[in-house]
């Protein structure tokens, strides 16, 4: 396994003059040994071409990719030593699921009882042991899947695997499954997993480390509590959540803010902030109602409430700014057209300068 470097940025354009011009913006940004990584963002944010110039699928058009500080932006994806599990199943189905699970392992001249071992030890952790001798050919989608990641994970002397998009195929009970299963795997074998998605709740069950970006550019690596608790760029508090983090214009005096025409102090536990126009952000799930008297309270009116099953949606008013609050299923739930107050000052309130979080 390696530690793997990144610093570059790459344009399919020739003569890249502009930020629209570039699928990588320049970064510079360290996948560690052994972790798991999630690249989450909207299609076409460039998460597929960041694995490709780790791969080696495609080389940057400008910088390089070092791993364990040995330059390999050049070098081929069989040189980097990378196994790759992509949206579809790449099997042979004329080959069981044993021959299909051992085929990288013979390729590299393994010994026969390390085959054995290897392909009998990731098939019980996929849940294939009983399926060994099966041929490909006569298994569902979802079950040739599962033998591609398993090819993915064979080995034990790679220096990464990388998977993109790769349950985009299988059916949702399954792919919930899947997902917790590729935790445990990567506690117990310890590889460095590094995993392409466009869907949050798959990066954040799946990674330690999550890369979210947006428009070509990494606006944050962070564990997954860290996305949700501090976003660092306005994209990560609304991709992130559902709903996103709901945001309000304020004015700050430093100590005191102004919302609409609402003025509050700060709580002592948030820091002074810097004077002028800002974004408070908070979340659906920290903008609790409460009584008027509770510092840092707004007023504000419910506009609609929806059963979400497990959770209700309240949408809200404060003074122009329409907000997102989310209350467990037994709280008690504002009527319509009711005035109530909401607390936006607490613990967990971040604020912005235009799209960057202010570091309080
Ligand atoms: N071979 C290519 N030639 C030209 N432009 C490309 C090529 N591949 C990708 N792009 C462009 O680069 C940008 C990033 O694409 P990329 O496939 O990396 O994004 P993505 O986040 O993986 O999206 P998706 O989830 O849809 O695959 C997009 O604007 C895309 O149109």
């Amino acid at each position: 396994m390696a530690r793997i470097d990144l610093d570059l940025a790459h344009s399919y354009r020739p003569n890249p003059s502009q930020d629209s011009d570039y699928a990588l913006l320049p970064l510079t940004m360290r996948f560690e040994d052994g972790g798991a990584y999630a690249l989450l963002g909207p299609s076409g944010c460039g998460k597929t071409t960041m694995l490709n110039i780790m791969s080696g699928l495609l080389v940057p058009s400008q910088g390089r990719v070092t791993f364990d500080g040995v330059d390999m932006t050049r070098a081929t994806p069989q040189q980097r030593n990378i196994a790759q599990v992509f949206q579809f199943p790449v099997i042979y189905d004329t080959m069981t699921v044993a021959e299909n699970l051992a085929f990288p392992l013979r390729n590299r001249r393994v010994p026969e009882d390390r085959i054995r071992q290897r392909v009998g030890q990731i098939a019980e952790m996929l849940e294939m042991s009983h399926q060994l001798d099966q041929r490909a050919a006569g298994l569902s989608a979802d079950q040739k899947q599962k033998i591609s990641l398993g090819r993915g994970l064979v080995r034990s002397d790679v220096s990464a695997v990388l998977f993109d998009e790769p349950l985009t195929v299988i059916d949702p009970h399954l792919k919930w499954q899947l997902r917790r299963k590729l935790k445990q795997i990567h506690r117990e074998l310890k590889l460095t997993l590094i995993y392409v998605t466009h869907d949050q709740v798959e990066a954040l069950t799946f990674a330690e480390q999550v890369v979210v970006m947006t428009r070509g550019r990494v606006v944050q690596l962070g564990s997954p509590d860290a996305l949700f608790e501090r976003p660092a760029h306005r994209f990560v508090g609304h991709f992130i959540g559902s709903p996103g983090m709901n945001f309000l214009p304020v004015h700050s005096l430093g100590r005191s803010l102004r919302l609409e025409a609402h003025a509050m102090s700060l709580p002592e536990d948030i820091a002074t902030l810097p004077e002028g126009e800002l974004l408070l952000g908070v979340r659906p799930e920290y903008l609790v109602p409460c009584a008027a008297s509770t510092p840092g309270a707004v007023p504000a009116e419910v506009v609609q409430v929806q059963d979400v099953g497990t959770w209700w949606l309240v949408s809200a008013r404060i003074g122009a700014h329409e907000v997102k609050v989310r209350l467990g299923a037994d709280a008690e739930v504002p009527a319509p057209g009711r005035p109530l107050w909401l607390q936006v000052l607490g613990p967990h309130t971040c604020f912005y300068n235009q799209n960057e979080a202010l570091i309080a």
